[in-house]
């Protein structure tokens, strides 16, 4: 479904050239859900914006739902939906008349059917002739969302979905585009800040880091890469954790030690047996811990392990 090698974004700006994506090679299957990491400044928006057509690549290739990027963007446009962040519905505007509108531009056969279809399937009903802005958050994004699917792409661009939305609403969200793959079959590419969502949603994530991507594979895959346990401590303030973090780098168990915050995040091999020769070198240096905790390792700690610096934080 996406098929893209060394897709490069330099942008120039009068601070000199700003190389935003420096060559991405990707591969999406048809069906799968890929999640689009990064922190901040990735790269990920004009990575999408390059696979869309809004933007483009001053380097490199795609195929993007069987048409070339650069030969043939009308044929991609046809070819795949995209939801924008915060989506482009006008507010004053009735459910009903917007997706009657976009589907009458899409030249969508059946019209009627396929909007009553999609309402169904997005617990959209009933709500037609309420206008956009009154909708719930989670309501108005599964508008967006069936107003990308109108004429049926087998590929869906997703920028972030779920954010703003609350913890109900999102999980709600998931079921809804698990359920939109597995009817039609529809490939979909998300990017997202949340860890959750990657773990709970994605079939597959690259992450990716100025501009490049350093990782890639199923959540589990990822997180087996991490082996060991992660042991996490909080203290009182960022000189007790540069404190901290200087004491525990000279333990031998272990293998690095990152801080955000007031937060120390450790790797180390056997978090249960080394505990206590832990929490012994915090003692020697004087810092006392307000919370300590042992966890197996996260898709964060995935992150710190490819690129030296914790995701979360990052972004
Ligand atoms: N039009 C532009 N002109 C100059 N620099 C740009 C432009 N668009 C993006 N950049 C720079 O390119 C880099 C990548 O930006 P991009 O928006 O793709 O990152 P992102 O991963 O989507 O970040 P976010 O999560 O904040 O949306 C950043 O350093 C950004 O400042």
């Amino acid at each position: 479904m996406i098929d893209a090698r060394g897709l490069a974004r330099t942008f120039t700006t009068k601070r000199g050239a700003v190389e935003a994506v420096r060559g991405v090679d990707m591969a999406v299957g048809p069906g799968e859900i890929v999640g689009f990491l990064g922190p901040n400044g990735a790269g990920k928006s004009t990575t999408l914006r390059m696979l869309t057509t809004l933007l483009a690549p001053t380097a490199g290739a795609a195929t993007v739902a069987g048409h070339d990027l650069r030969a043939d963007p009308a044929g991609v446009r046809r070819a795949i939906g995209y939801v924008a962040q915060g989506g482009g519905t006008d507010p004053l505007v009735p459910v009903g008349e917007e997706l009657d509108l976009q589907a009458r531009l899409h030249g969508v056969p059946g019209r009627a059917r396929r909007i009553a279809a999609l309402c169904a399937r997005l617990d959209l009903e009933g709500l037609g002739a309420l206008p956009a802005g009154s909708l719930s958050g989670g309501q108005r994004r599964r508008l967006d969302i069936a107003l990308g699917l109108l004429h049926r792409p087998p590929l869906l661009f997703l920028d972030e979905p779920t954010t703003g939305l609350d913890p109900q609403s999102r999980g709600d969200l998931w079921e809804h585009i698990r359920a939109m793959r597995g009817e039609d079959g529809t490939t979909v590419f998300l990017t997202t800040h949340y860890l959750d969502e990657a773990d709970a949603l994605c079939d597959r994530l690259l992450i990716i880091d100025r501009g490049r991507i350093v990782a890639e594979g199923t959540p589990a895959d990822l997180k087996r890469r991490v082996s060991g346990d992660v042991v996490v401590l909080e203290v009182a303030d960022a000189a007790a954790a540069a404190r901290a973090r200087a004491a525990l780098s000279g333990c031998p168990a272990v293998r690095e030690a990152v801080v955000a915050g007031r937060v120390v995040r450790l790797s180390v091999a056997d978090g249960g047996r080394e505990l206590a020769g832990l929490v012994r070198a915090l003692d020697a240096a004087g810092v006392e811990p307000s919370s300590l905790s042992l966890a197996r390792p996260t898709l964060d700690d995935v992150f710190l392990t490819v690129t030296g610096r914790p995701l979360r934080d990052a972004a």
